[in-house]
This record gives C-alpha cells, sequence and structure tokens, in this order.
C-alpha cells in the first residue's frame, strides 16, 4: 500500500515537473497553489521562531535576571518565545499569516520587519495590518501581482469608475458617491494623464457634466473636449468657471432647501441637477504666482473657490478630481487645506517626499513608505485609499490616448449644457455672453 502511495506521490511530483512552466504560464493561481503554496508555508512555519528572535519579537517568560547561589546575573534571557501564528492560509497570490502578540506587544515592530519577513521567506512582499489590538496579519504576496496585471470586470454604479486593479487582485474603483473628491500626485511620467484618461472613459457613458481645467493649455483635457461641459485652458478661465460653478452651487443649495432636503440625492430624479465633476490637471499652475498683484489675486481667488466646492460640493451632486506632479505644503497652505477635504487620495511615483507625504501622509506613514518606493519603471502603479480607509497599492488599467478620445467623441452627445459656464468663459474671451 505504501508502496502505491510513493508512486502515486512520485508520478503527480514529475507531471507537475512536466506541465510546471505550461501551468505557471496558463494558471499562475493555480501553479502557486499547487506548488508555491506548500513550500513557502512550510518555509514560514520552519523560520518563524528565528525570524521572530531576530527581529525583536520573540520574548521570554524568564526574567531578564536571576540567581546563582549568591550572585544575580543579569542579560539577554535565553530561549526567548516567539509569538503565536496560525496556520499559513494560502490565497490567489499568495499566503496569510494570523499573529497573536504577547502580552503589552504593539504592531510597530512586525511594521519595521516587514522586510526581513519578505526576505526569510522568499516572497515579493508582505503586508502588515492590525485588524485588532494584540492580533497582527501578515499578507504576503509571492509575486508583484502588478506586473502584469489582467483586465478586470466590476458592477458599475453611478459616478462610479473602475479605474484598474488593486494588488489583492480586486477591482479598484473610484466611487464618487462614496468618496467624494480625489487628490492624485505623481511625478512626470508615472501615470498621471493615463488614469485621468481612464476615468473619463469610464464616466463619459454617464449622465455627468465633466468640467476640466487644464492650465497646461489644455494639452492633456483638450482630447475630451467634445465630452467636457467645459474646459479651461489657462488660469483666468478657470477662475471664471470656478466662481460659476460657485454661483451653481448656491442655486442647488437653494433648491434643497425649497424642497426641505439636505442634498441633492434627497431630490426627486426629475428635480435632481445632473452631477458635475470638475476635474484638475496639473493643480500647482493654480496655485503658483509670478508676484504682479493680478496673478497673486488670481491664485487667491483659485484658492478660496477649489475649497469652497470641496467643502461644499458633495452634498451638491459637485465633485472635485484634483491631480498634480507637486502637491507640497510649498505651494502655500491654500493646498494643505484643499488637502483636507480630499478624502480619495492616488499617489503614483513621486519626485519629492513632501508630495507622498501631503498626498498619503496624514492618512497612513506605512502608506507614504510604499509609495515612495515605486520605481519609474513601475509605469500606472499607485497607492490609493479605499472608502473603508484602509490603503493599497494598484495601478490602474492602460488607456492609451486614442481610446479614450473615441470614447470620449462617441458619447460627445451625452455632454450636459452648463450655459452659466458657457456664459463666464464667453464674457472672459470677450464673445457674446
Ligand atoms: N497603468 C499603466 N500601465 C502601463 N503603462 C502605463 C500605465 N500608465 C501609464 N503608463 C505609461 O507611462 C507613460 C507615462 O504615462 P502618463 O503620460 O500617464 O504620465 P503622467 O504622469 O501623466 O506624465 P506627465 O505629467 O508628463 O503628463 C506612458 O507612456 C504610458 O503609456
Amino acid at each position: 500500500m505504501d508502496a502505491v502511495l510513493l508512486a502515486l506521490a512520485l508520478a503527480v511530483l514529475a507531471w507537475l515537473l512536466v506541465i510546471g512552466d505550461h501551468l505557471r504560464q496558463r494558471c499562475p493561481h493555480w501553479h502557486w497553489y499547487v506548488t508555491g503554496y506548500p513550500v513557502a508555508a512550510l518555509r514560514v512555519l520552519f523560520t518563524w521562531r528565528r525570524v521572530a528572535i531576530l527581529n525583536d519579537l520573540a520574548v521570554s517568560k524568564h526574567p531578564a535576571r536571576g540567581l546563582i547561589g549568591d550572585l544575580i546575573v543579569k542579560g539577554d534571557p535565553l530561549r526567548p518565545t516567539a509569538p503565536r501564528i496560525s496556520l499559513p492560509r494560502a490565497h490567489r497570490l499568495g499566503l496569510r499569516v494570523v499573529v497573536r502578540l504577547h502580552a503589552g506587544q504593539t504592531a510597530a515592530p512586525y511594521l519595521k520587519a516587514a522586510d526581513a519577513f519578505a526576505h526569510a521567506w522568499k516572497m515579493h512582499a508582505v503586508r502588515v495590518t492590525y485588524p485588532e489590538r494584540g492580533v497582527v496579519v501578515l499578507a504576503a504576496t509571492a509575486s508583484d501581482p502588478l506586473e502584469r496585471p489582467g483586465l478586470i470586470s466590476a458592477p458599475t454604479a453611478h459616478l462610479a469608475a473602475l479605474v484598474g486593479v488593486l494588488e489583492s487582485g480586486g477591482a479598484w474603483v473610484m466611487d464618487l458617491r462614496l468618496v467624494p473628491h480625489w487628490l492624485i500626485a505623481g511625478a512626470t511620467r508615472s501615470g498621471k494623464s493615463t488614469l485621468l484618461a481612464r476615468l473619463i472613459t469610464q464616466l463619459a457613458p454617464q449622465d455627468i457634466a465633466l468640467v476640466g481645467i487644464d492650465c497646461k493649455g489644455g494639452m492633456e483635457l483638450g482630447l475630451f473636449a467634445r465630452r467636457l461641459s467645459a474646459l479651461t485652458t489657462c488660469r483666468r478661465e478657470a477662475v471664471a468657471v470656478l466662481g460659476a460653478l460657485a454661483i451653481e452651487m448656491r442655486d442647488r443649495m437653494d433648491e434643497c432647501r425649497t424642497a426641505g432636503v439636505r442634498s441633492v440625492w434627497e431630490l426627486p430624479d426629475k428635480l435632481r441637477p445632473v452631477p458635475v465633476v470638475v476635474i484638475v490637471d496639473e493643480l500647482a499652475e493654480l496655485y503658483l504666482s509670478d508676484g504682479t498683484r493680478e496673478s497673486r489675486a488670481e491664485t487667491e481667488q483659485c484658492s478660496t473657490l477649489l475649497l469652497r466646492l470641496a467643502q461644499l460640493g458633495a452634498a451638491l451632486g459637485m465633485h472635485l478630481v484634483v491631480a498634480g506632479q507637486r502637491v507640497g505644503s510649498d505651494l502655500g497652505s491654500g493646498v494643505t487645506a484643499l488637502r483636507a477635504q480630499l478624502g480619495g487620495r492616488i499617489c503614483h511615483r513621486v519626485h519629492d517626499p513632501g508630495t507622498a507625504e501631503m498626498a498619503l501622509g496624514d492618512l497612513n506613514k506605512d502608506a507614504v513608505a510604499v509609495a515612495q518606493s515605486i520605481t519609474p519603471d513601475e509605469k500606472g502603479v499607485a497607492v490609493c485609499t479605499g472608502p473603508d480607509g484602509g490603503w493599497s497599492r494598484a495601478r490602474s488599467h492602460l488607456t492609451t490616448t486614442e481610446e479614450a478620445r473615441t470614447t470620449a467623441d462617441r458619447h460627445a452627445g451625452l455632454t450636459p449644457l452648463l450655459p452659466a459656464l458657457d456664459h463666464a468663459l464667453d464674457a472672459l474671451r470677450g464673445g457674446t455672453p
């Protein structure tokens, strides 16, 4: 009987070796379950104590000093006990271990040891989370799931955009009903415009007015002009359009007050005004002043109007998606105040630590470190926040400019008219108001 079992095991092993490569390429998840996970799980179990001791996670049940005859002996206690861990449980992309902390231990040394875990277990990365006091979860991924992310689908909802894949393999959705305003940071060539293009392709078929503020002369958002209800290409125009939007907000407030409701979402469908999503590309252009009085006045107006939009817009169906290379506090206190109102954060690779700190620092210090470790090769990779306050690495779906423009053109007929914005722009450009 034993001989039969041994022969069977050898046959399965041989079969796995033969189809190993094929399985790895065609079904990486199955390859991981069958060959990677058992080895990695054993590695975790066998190395846990040593890794825990090396990283000061093990403690001794005995005091650090003892009595030998009449002598008190002090020193590092021998045989420290590692915290208890669960059996590693496999998931699609790696494994997960639950650690029960020793009494008085916090998650901080585990966060510091994340790289050591990944090294000892030969995994791509280990993420440490602490769902409750006394418990830490170590989620290890075998390879970078964002290296070659597949296309993923998710149920569509109004004002929600499926923009990419999360590190967990789930859908990365920017849902503006759940998180009304977003900040997207990233150095040049990090993937901001691709993400905005993806966002626009996802919102274009919906009953939404899109307003573009692109002070790079409209080079980026101009491609989608046919689906935009208004497009501004310089700061003066931005001030005019933001001013018109502030008036629109006041009108919406009046409508809500008259109907006795607290937000436009409580209005009957017939009366509900169309949601407006204002997309700003290169935020710094709105805040940088050349020192002249006119320019300073414009930046102050922009700052105040954007802040008002972010503060009051959510209940009035007005949303803000702001992208920029630099969003550091050096741009002025207005940017810091605006950031506090932008609940959704996305940080691609950045040049300066100040921008990563500005994008994620007030939410999670670990997220800042992960954002700073994104390399120039990882285009479209970002750290993003979720509606539950958590964060994750993610990668946007590569959307070519051509694809985004074609989609915007295809849905040009859905572009809602916002006459107040047109009038403001016409008045500024010297056209007929
Ligand atoms: N998710 C992605 N997957 C693969 N490649 C991507 C992804 N996102 C962006 N890229 C590639 O990275 C390059 C730069 O992207 P993009 O133009 O979006 O960067 P950017 O941050 O907007 O740069 P800039 O500030 O200079 O406009 C492009 O060639 C694009 O094809």
